[in-house]
């Protein structure tokens, strides 16, 4: 299959996202400048973590303007499949393509730890290669990760099972205590409606990889694919 990984200006994790689905899973990439305004040729798209426009104004407010984002929007509204990690969950909340909004954490520190977040939906074709109800270890690394949204959209949201994870204890207890950001109802990442647009704060780019030490991340990228009818490829000699 092919992706495209858009690169706004203050994207961190473009060759990040781009590395897994590339070189990790052998699949087709494109990387694709947030000035260009059309999409084409692609199966997913990629909105990749990082600090678009120094987030300045408000994480993702900026970004949300570029010339790609219509293409994407349109791309969307098509059926085409978008997951935004982190940064990119803030342009997606930014731009309308997902409900609610990002403020700063409760602690107002920048977070960079591992967290466990419970499938609360697999479902999806973002998560269902997971387990109903698994628990997977992946990294945060954000300011602005505390989810925030009115009382009727959340209801909404949860009546459509479109929360797909939610902060947990490694034994997968959904607690105060387990919410790193202080997020309404421990979200970590919810879908629309349609169920064609992820948004998700953790970084599973960060832990698709045995030599990273964790590999519950690819779990992610490996639904994309099989969504698509498509194994991962392997590319190198493990080892070698
Ligand atoms: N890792 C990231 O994508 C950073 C997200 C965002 N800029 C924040 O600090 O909240």
């Amino acid at each position: 299959m092919k992706i495209g990984v858009v690169v706004f200006p203050g994207s961190n994790c473009d060759h990040d996202c781009a590395y897994v689905f590339k070189d990790v899973l052998g699949q087709s990439v494109e990387m694709i400048w947030h000035k260009d305004a059309q999409l084409s040729g692609l199966d997913a798209v990629v909105l990749p973590g990082g600090f678009s426009y120094g987030d300045y104004l408000r994480t993702g407010a900026i970004a949300r303007f570029s010339p790609v984002m219509g293409a994407v929007k349109e791309f969307a509204n098509r059926g085409g499949l978008v997951i935004g990690i982190c940064n990119g969950f803030q342009i997606l909340l930014e731009a309308g393509l997902l409900p609610g909004v990002m403020l700063r954490n409760t602690s107002l520190n920048f977070i960079c730890k591992d967290v466990y977040v419970k499938v609360e939906n697999a479902a999806t074709r973002f998560t269902h290669r997971c387990e109903s109800g698994q628990v997977l270890k992946i990294p945060i690394a954000h300011a602005d990760g505390n989810y925030y949204t009115d009382p009727v959209t959340l209801g909404g949201i949860k009546a459509n099972a479109q929360v797909i994870f939610r902060y947990c204890t490694a034994e997968g207890k959904v607690t105060p205590a387990a919410n790193p950001n202080g997020s309404l109802d421990n979200i970590a990442g919810i879908m629309n409606a349609d169920g064609n647009v992820l948004g998700m704060m953790p970084h599973p780019e960060r832990s698709a990889e045995s030599v990273l030490g964790n590999e519950d991340g690819r779990l992610i990228f490996l639904s994309i694919l099989s969504a698509f009818g498509t194994s991962e490829v392997q590319t190198r000699l493990v080892g070698a």
